[in-house]
């Protein structure tokens, strides 16, 4: 009797671990899955009239019809910038006309300046304004250990100095008040248009000056199909980035922000305040520097976008609106990084 019950107890153990394994992989089969219908929720629609007028600043009339499947305007008639849709050479030659110096600023704190900083710019090199005037600001507590890169004829690297915060939140965040500094000292003296980027990614194909504007904001690669009130914007209303249910028009990535010396200076005042309001408050945003950039580019209007191919995230997977990414997430490596 004894052994009976022993062996079936053994048996539907067995059925137990059975199901609990085909569970596991069912979920591990439906998240890609799940991941790759999202591109069926439209992204909304470009009125004709609105196609037609689409202009940009550096490419001219753009031709959103190359790309009949994407959005390409916001709902208050801003260029969304997708591959096909500008025509490079245009923007390459309008910005040398112009003859201006381009800004690339990254931080590079702590283990990050090892794991990233050297290929960050080093594919810099080989496809970031390629032709342009470029300075390349470097933020980190430890000058020397920033890699020798070869540069090439119009482009410099400045390394400044900053503190090293202890916790990896106050290093992100922090970078706003850094920026806003720069942005009224050197950087701003000698650039005209600044991109601000993350170091944990990589340049993989052209990034031109059509994504160059008064103030540009990039679709994160992971929300840009998803309805409103799914986005992941700070929704605590001690939060001064707190975005109510019926706000927000796109959620942006901050590792890609850019703009005109003025309205960069604007951004990072308003997100370095927002961020020293929160402290103050014992509040701290959801997604930190990126809640208060969403907030700000909610009130403030980018006059460009950029489709998530200028920031790629691989993992997402092969999308065929995605056709030749730009930019490339590394993976992220937290355990290693982060303390
Ligand atoms: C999908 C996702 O998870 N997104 C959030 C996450 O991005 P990320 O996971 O991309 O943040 P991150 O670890 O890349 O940090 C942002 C950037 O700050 C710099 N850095 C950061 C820490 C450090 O110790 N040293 C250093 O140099 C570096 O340039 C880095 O790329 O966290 C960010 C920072 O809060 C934002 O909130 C993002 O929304
Ligand atoms: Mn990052």
């Amino acid at each position: 009797m004894a052994l009976r019950v022993h062996r079936n107890w053994k048996r539907l153990s067995w059925w137990l671990v059975l199901l609990a394994l085909g569970l596991l992989g069912l979920l591990h089969y439906w998240f890609p899955v799940a991941r790759h219908l999202e591109v069926l929720i439209p992204m909304g629609v470009c009125p004709l009239s609105r196609m037609a007028l689409l202009r940009d600043n550096f490419t001219g009339f753009l031709h959103p019809w190359a790309r009949p499947n994407v959005l390409p305007c916001t709902p208050w008639g801003a260029p969304i910038i997708w591959d096909g849709i500008f025509d490079p050479d245009v923007a390459q030659k309008t910005a040398t006309q112009q003859n201006f110096t381009i800004g690339l600023t990254v931080f590079a704190v702590g283990r990050y300046l090892e794991k990233y900083l050297a290929r960050f710019l080093e594919t810099a090199e080989r496809h970031f304004m390629p032709g342009q005037h470029v300075v390349y600001y470097v933020f980190t507590e430890r000058p020397a250990a920033v890699p020798h890169v070869t540069l090439g004829p119009g482009r410099r690297l400045r390394v400044q100095r900053v503190a090293r915060e202890r916790r990896w939140q106050d290093v992100s965040m922090g970078r706003m008040r850094t920026l806003h500094g720069a942005l009224g000292g050197r950087l701003g003296r000698e650039a005209r248009f600044v991109l601000c980027m993350d170091v944990d990614q990589h340049f993989s194909d052209a990034f031109g000056p059509e994504v160059l504007a008064e103030s540009g904001a990039q679709l994160h690669a992971c929300h840009y199909h998803w309805p409103r009130w799914l986005l992941p914007f700070e929704r605590d209303p001690r939060s001064a980035a707190a975005m109510a249910s019926d706000e927000g028009d796109f959620y942006y990535h901050a590792a890609l922000f850019g703009g005109s010396v003025a309205a960069l200076r604007r951004l990072t005042a308003h997100c370095a305040w927002g961020l020293r309001r929160d402290r103050a408050r014992g509040v701290e945003a959801r997604w930190h520097d990126e809640s208060h950039l969403n907030k700000f580019f909610w009130l403030h209007k980018p006059a460009k976008v950029l489709s998530p191919e200028f920031c790629w995230n691989p993992r997402v997977g092969r999308r065929a609106e995605i056709r030749h990414p730009r930019l490339l997430w590394a993976p992220k490596e937290y355990s290693l990084l982060r303390d």
